[in-house]
């Protein structure tokens, strides 16, 4: 396994965020992440990229334990988070923002190369490669921070919510970039709100509840699951 979390809880000051929480993913693997708002998804990315310490529990990736490894230093092992929000930099170009992602690299080569790779993902961010973040469409400030998050060159990258704010046709585009980028080599963990697309794309999916793994399965089979298609999928 690439990633594995290991009966972790997490705490926010008195609220207990998560409560014993274990999910693996494997590599190469897409593996998705959904739940009812609040559940505790977002929680989860943060404990991974060590933006909030674990209160107990253990989390191992590419065989070392990192539970206590400080953020700047996992990005160096190759996990990537491309933030639900965006986050991106405003004030920066589409193409200074990129080149932030790479700040841990020292490779000059291998960045250009990756730079045409995630222009070839994002087309429109080669078009806008000069214009300023903060005035990029919301759906193209999506794609910059998955771009962004791609220029690390991480063994694992972490999506929340890609798809918020998206219209339809740029959803489906977004999960079709998603796909192409784990056919190219990378392992991805997604936390969507939009569980249709998620779990149709998904290797696999964990299902959460009040801070709590309740199921998990491959994406298709979680698809067909009644109890799930009920609470996530709209549908009886
Ligand atoms: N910084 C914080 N301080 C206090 N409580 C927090 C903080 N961040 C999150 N929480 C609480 O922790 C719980 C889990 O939140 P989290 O953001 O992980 O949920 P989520 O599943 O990602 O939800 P959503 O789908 O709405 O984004 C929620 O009850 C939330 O209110």
């Amino acid at each position: 396994m690439l990633l594995e979390i290991d009966n972790i809880t997490l705490l926010y000051g008195r609220i207990q965020a998560l409560h014993g929480v274990s999910l693996n993913v494997g590599q190469g693997e897409v593996v998705a992440l959904i739940g009812a708002n609040g559940a505790g998804k977002t929680t989860i990315m943060r404990a991974i990229s060590g933006i909030r310490p674990v209160a107990s529990g253990k989390i191992t990736f590419n065989g070392e334990d990192i539970t206590k490894v400080r953020a700047d230093l996992r990005v160096i092992r190759g996990i990537s988070q491309s933030p639900e929000g965006r986050g991106v930099f405003p004030g920066m170009t589409v193409q200074e923002n990129l080149d932030m992602g790479a700040y841990t690299r020292r490779d000059t080569k291998e960045i250009a190369a990756d730079l045409e790779r995630v222009y070839g993902l994002f087309p429109r961010l080669k078009e806008r490669r000069k214009q300023a973040g903060g005035t990029m469409s919301g759906g193209e400030q999506q794609m910059l921070a998955v771009g962004r998050a791609l220029m690390s060159r991480p063994k694992l990258l972490l999506l929340d919510e890609p798809s918020m704010g998206l219209a339809p046709l740029l959803i489906q585009q977004i999960f079709e970039i998603i796909t192409e980028i784990s056919k190219q080599g990378t392992t991805i963990l997604v936390v969507e709100q939009n569980a249709q697309q998620a779990l149709s794309r998904a290797d696999r999916a964990y299902v959460m509840e009040t801070g709590r793994i309740v199921k998990e399965g491959n994406g298709p089979a979680l698809l067909d699951d009644p109890a799930v298609r009920e609470a996530y999928l709209g549908a009886a």
